[in-house]
C-alpha cells in the first residue's frame, strides 16, 4: 500500500512539474492542453477541466480506475475519452500529452498536407521521438466522435495531430510523451521556417533505418 501511495504521489508531482514547465515555456496557453499518466495498477491520473497547466494542484488531479470510472479529484478534462483511446491503442503507453503549441497548431490548419503523415522527416531526432504524424479530421473539443477518430489514427502512431486544434502524443513515460511533444513542436516550426525553400528531408531508407533502431 505504501509503495502504491508513494508511486501515485510521485506521479502527481511529476504531472504538475511537467505542466508548469510546458506552460512556462509558452508551449500551451490559458487553460488549454491536458495531461494524463498511468499508474502501475492501471489507474489513470488526468488534469482537471479548465485548469491551467502552469498551476496544477497535484492533490486535485482527477483519478480514473483502469475500467474508466472517475473515482476522485476535480472534474476531469473534457478530453478524458481521447486520452483513454490513446491508451487503448498504444498499449505500452504510460502517459499522454495534449497541447495547443503554436507551430503544431499552425501546421494543423494548413490545407495541402499529407493526412497520413503531416510533417516530413526533417531530422533524425524527430523520426526517433515522433516517427509519423497522422492528421485527425476536425471535431469540436470534447466530442466523443473526436475520441473515436483519434483511436483510428492512433492504431499505428503514438502521435496524432488534431486538425485546427493541436497535437496529442503518447509515450512510455511522462517524460517520453513530453519530449516527443516538444520535438513535434520544433519540427513544425522548422517546417514553417523552411516553407518555400528547397529542402533535403531524410530519405525513406534513412528514415526506416532510424525506425528500426528505436
Ligand atoms: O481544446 C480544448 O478545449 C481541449 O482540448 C483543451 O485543450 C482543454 O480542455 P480541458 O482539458 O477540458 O480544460
Ligand atoms: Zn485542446
Amino acid at each position: 500500500m505504501t509503495a502504491i501511495l508513494s508511486e501515485e504521489t510521485k506521479l502527481r508531482d511529476e504531472i504538475a512539474a511537467v505542466g508548469k514547465s510546458l506552460f512556462d515555456r509558452a508551449l500551451t496557453f490559458g487553460s488549454t492542453g491536458n495531461i494524463s499518466a498511468r499508474l502501475s495498477n492501471g489507474d489513470l491520473l488526468m488534469t482537471p477541466t479548465n485548469a491551467s497547466l502552469g498551476n496544477l494542484d497535484p492533490a486535485r488531479l482527477s483519478r480514473f480506475t483502469a475500467e474508466g470510472v472517475h473515482v476522485d479529484g476535480d472534474k476531469p478534462t473534457k478530453e478524458a475519452f481521447l486520452h483513454q483511446c490513446m491508451y487503448c491503442q498504444q498499449k505500452l503507453s504510460g502517459a499522454v500529452v495534449h497541447l495547443h503549441s503554436t507551430y503544431a497548431v499552425a501546421v494543423s490548419i494548413l490545407e495541402d498536407v499529407d493526412p497520413d503523415d503531416v510533417l516530413p522527416p526533417l531530422t533524425a531526432y524527430y523520426v526517433m521521438r515522433v516517427g509519423s504524424l497522422p492528421l485527425v479530421p476536425y471535431y469540436p473539443p470534447g466530442d466523443t466522435a473526436l475520441a473515436n477518430a483519434v483511436a483510428e489514427k492512433a492504431k499505428n502512431s503514438h502521435a496524432v495531430l488534431l486538425a485546427n486544434h493541436g497535437p496529442v502524443v503518447a509515450g512510455k513515460t511522462l517524460r517520453d510523451a513530453q519530449y516527443a511533444t516538444e520535438e513535434l513542436e520544433e519540427t513544425a516550426k522548422l517546417h514553417l521556417l523552411l516553407e518555400g525553400r528547397r529542402t533535403r528531408p531524410l530519405t525513406p531508407q534513412q528514415r526506416n533505418a532510424l525506425l528500426k533502431t528505436f
